[in-house]
């Protein structure tokens, strides 16, 4: 078997909070091979974000802290120097954030924008730049490109900017990709086009891709295994075809169970009864879920539930999932 493009072990990423440090991502092992889309699923607070920050290096070092380890191509890149991961970002891994008007300078032209990614990380000339601008542009299905490239981001609608990100993030063919909920801002039609361009990327080009999403639509339709969050933890790894015809965790089933169609496609995450807490009143022992599933006997639970392989490839965290059925209002044993 071929080694993982991606490794991530034991990751823990804690934020400073007043005078103490809290864990977002607590001891989060998975992997991600080229040409494979592992999608992360999980409610708004389950931490998809910081882990996503924290394999970029892009998290405040001095609110931060960062332990276990994140090995990209068998090098450890947790914590490497500034300087170093710059050049790594540009060069072989991309990020399609959440919030395109964050991640655009206002006071640079889409254009200036995507050229300086090619300046800094290609040997490009200018006018080669120039071109390959308006063919990201077009990529990404940005109607007049070369007005585009002259816009500044406000003058841009969300979607647009949205594609502008992207195109940023793909500009240099990332062998590595994280798409963190890339498509929540654009209408059906544009979506598909999106979900298309980093399907070609990852056959093309051999990609990794990690996608975040709350959809479980784009889930069904691009992932090739899927990694369940909760409370900044994985409580279950499988790939797609398993996630829906048998999953495990008592998280994932009530993900899966308050989606109103029997057809996923298109459904959208729903509330599940009770909220992730915030990180300040994280369980830190025992299962997390266990709050929110109280018609489950305490016995079902590990005392410290780890992530266990419990079919060839598939992995749960706690043994509740034995036991685990719905209440009888949310339609019972299902
Ligand atoms: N810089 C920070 N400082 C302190 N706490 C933070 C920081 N960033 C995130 N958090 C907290 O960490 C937890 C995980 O947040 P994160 O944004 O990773 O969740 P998420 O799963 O990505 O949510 P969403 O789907 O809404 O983006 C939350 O409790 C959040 O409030």
């Amino acid at each position: 078997m071929n080694n993982p493009l991606l490794n991530i072990e034991n990751l823990k990423t804690s934020f400073r909070i007043k005078d103490d440090y809290y864990a977002a991502v607590d001891d989060v092992t998975l992997s991600v091979n080229p040409n494979e889309i592992l999608a992360i699923v999980g409610e708004s607070g389950s931490g998809k974000s910081a882990l996503a920050f924290s394999i970029m290096g892009l998290h405040n070092k001095e609110r931060t802290k960062i332990e276990g380890q994140i090995n990209y191509k068998g090098e450890n890149i947790a914590n490497l120097p500034p300087k170093q991961l710059n050049k790594l970002r540009g060069d072989e891994l991309g990020m399609i954030f959440q919030d395109p008007l964050t991640a655009l300078n206002p006071l640079m032209t889409v254009g200036e924008q995507i050229s300086e990614t090619l300046l800094l990380h290609t040997k490009k000339t200018a006018d080669e730049r120039k071109k390959r601008v308006i063919e990201l542009l077009n990529l990404v299905g940005i109607p007049r490109p070369d007005y585009t490239a002259g816009q500044y981001p406000h003058e841009l609608s969300g979607g647009m900017r949205q594609r502008v990100v992207i195109a940023i993030a793909i500009a240099n063919e990332p062998t590595f990709l994280i798409a963190d909920e890339p498509t929540t801002a654009l209408d059906v039609t544009i979506q598909s086009q999106i979900l298309d361009l980093l399907r070609e990327l990852k056959e093309k080009m051999n990609t990794g891709i990690i996608l975040i999403t709350h959809d479980l639509g784009v889930v069904a339709e691009m992932a090739d295994r899927v990694a369940v969050m909760y409370a900044g933890q994985i409580v279950e790894v499988t790939d797609v075809n398993s996630l829906f015809k048998a999953p495990k965790h008592p998280y994932t089933r009530s993900l899966l169970n308050s989606v109103p169609s029997a057809d996923q496609k298109g459904g959208k995450l729903h509330v599940i009864e009770g909220i992730v807490p915030s990180l300040q009143n994280l369980p830190r022992t025992g299962c997390r879920f266990k709050a929110r599933i109280p018609w489950i006997s305490e016995a079902a639970h590990a005392d410290h539930p780890e992530l266990l392989e419990v079919e060839p490839g598939h992995f749960v965290r706690c043994t509740c999932y034995k036991d685990f059925h719905f209440p009888e209002h949310q339609g019972g044993n299902v």
